[in-house]
């Protein structure tokens, strides 16, 4: 934490200059300019083979779909109102330090577009020329201001501002535990989403899913990276079994089986007998992904209270969600979604309400905001109330 406030102060004082010196230190690149020229975004997104291209526009279809069709409506009323408007300038962060994320650019920056955002600045710390993020972000028709730029330097940089970088009100998007902390030390300058840690899926299953699909709906869980956690709740024992013997037969030839092997670790399996006890478990863990699989499902996901998201059947297989279903995948973890909830297009939006009381109910309930006025010792404001009384 130390660290990290040590950049983030860095960046506060000698804004560009210090990203220069950051990007140096702790990505090992010697930038002679923190901006993307947009030519390079259509380049990379050029080089993309067609089917490549082909599934990112539909994911980018179905994203904008869902997202348009959860926003939320105006409440308009002759006296009282609520309005949504969406955010002037936003800050996305897309990860670059080990793997490239374009699901994610098309997961945060999708959403920030439907939400009418007019400022999308954008940092990653992306240094090849031709690479398939910057052919997201070309597709997303985002191209005027991506910085390369990454860790809590990044977050600094669009919470303080520099010469290069503009200040945003809001920061989006996922990234390791520097930026992490970085977004939790900037929060209250600007706004941030949640805090996303390790991911994390609950799968209650029954024998109508055949042992290998949830063998590989854990590993695809666990091949994220080694803190990752799953929980499986099954109602038989013998079942449970053969999963777990068939784990220990697949995880070999597994191309990230180090990592799987490593967060095989943190595997949790209970077997659950009765439906109050697996909605109690499900609701107290309010895991990011809650995958049920059950001849069940239908009343089961009805009654789940606090998830991250939830996966409903047998094809809605939780690696689905992490690309083209449609919701984003930056979810709450680590419990989170029993007060938060994933990305989506209202993040990008803020709100107020507008009060407008017409002559006939000021009459009706001046008294009251008198009478409370006067109770509280404010009685400027109770002259405020009554002194349009007297004029009526
Ligand atoms: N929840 C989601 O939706 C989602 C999606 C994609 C990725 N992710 C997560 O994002 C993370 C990506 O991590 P990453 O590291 O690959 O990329 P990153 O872009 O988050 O971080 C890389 C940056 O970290 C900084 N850094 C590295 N070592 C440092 C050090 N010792 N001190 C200070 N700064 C340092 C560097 O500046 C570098 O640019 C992973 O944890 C991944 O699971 C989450
Ligand atoms: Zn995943």
């Amino acid at each position: 934490m130390i660290a990290v406030q040590a950049i983030i102060d860095k960046v506060k004082v000698d804004g560009d200059q210090a990203l220069y010196s950051l990007t140096k230190e702790f990505d090992q690149q010697d930038l002679d300019k923190l901006k993307v020229d947009p030519a390079l975004l259509k380049a990379s997104w050029d080089a993309l083979e067609p089917e490549l291209q082909q599934a990112l526009k539909l994911t980018k279809q179905r994203i904008e779909d869902y997202e348009t069709k959860i926003l939320y409506k105006d409440h308009q009323d002759d006296e009282l109102s609520y309005v949504y408007r969406p955010l002037e300038r936003v800050g996305i962060y897309i990860p670059g330090g080990t793997a490239l994320y374009p699901s994610s650019v098309l997961m945060t920056i999708v959403p920030a577009l439907v939400a009418g955002v007019k400022d999308i600045i954008v940092t990653t710390p992306v240094f090849q020329p031709n690479n398939i993020t910057f052919a997201a972000l070309y597709l997303c028709g985002v191209t005027d201001y991506v910085f390369t730029v990454g860790g809590a330097q990044a977050i600094a940089a669009l919470a303080y501002g520099t010469e290069s970088i503009p200040k945003v009100d809001k920061i989006c998007g996922p990234g390791n535990a520097y930026v992490a902390m970085a977004k939790r030390l900037v929060f209250g300058d600007v706004g941030i989403d949640s805090i996303a840690g390790p991911s994390e899926i609950l799968l209650y299953v029954d024998e109508s899913t055949p042992v290998d699909a949830v063998v590989y709906d854990l590993f695809a869980q666990a091949e994220h990276d080694a803190n990752a956690r799953t929980f499986l709740l099954s109602e038989s024992q013998e079942y449970v079994d053969r999963i777990e013997e068939r784990m220990e037969e697949l995880v070999e030839s597994q191309v990230r089986g180090d990592i799987i092997k490593a967060s095989m670790d943190n595997n949790h399996y209970a077997i659950v007998d009765s439906r109050d006890k697996l909605l109690e478990v499900i609701d107290y863990i309010g895991a990011e992904h809650v995958s049920i699989q059950h001849k069940d499902q239908d009343s089961i996901v009805e009654a789940i209270n606090y998830a991250g998201a939830v996966f409903k059947g047998f094809y809605s297989m939780e690696a689905i969600g992490d690309y083209v279903a449609g919701p984003s995948h930056v979810l709450p973890t680590n419990r989170n979604a029993r007060f938060s909830h994933g990305l989506n297009a209202n993040d990008f939006r803020t709100s107020h309400a507008i009060i407008s009381i017409k002559k006939a109910t000021y009459n009706q309930i001046a008294p009251a905001a008198e009478k409370i006025a006067q109770s509280e010792g404010l009685f400027a404001h109770q002259r405020s109330v009554s002194i349009r009384r007297e004029s009526l």
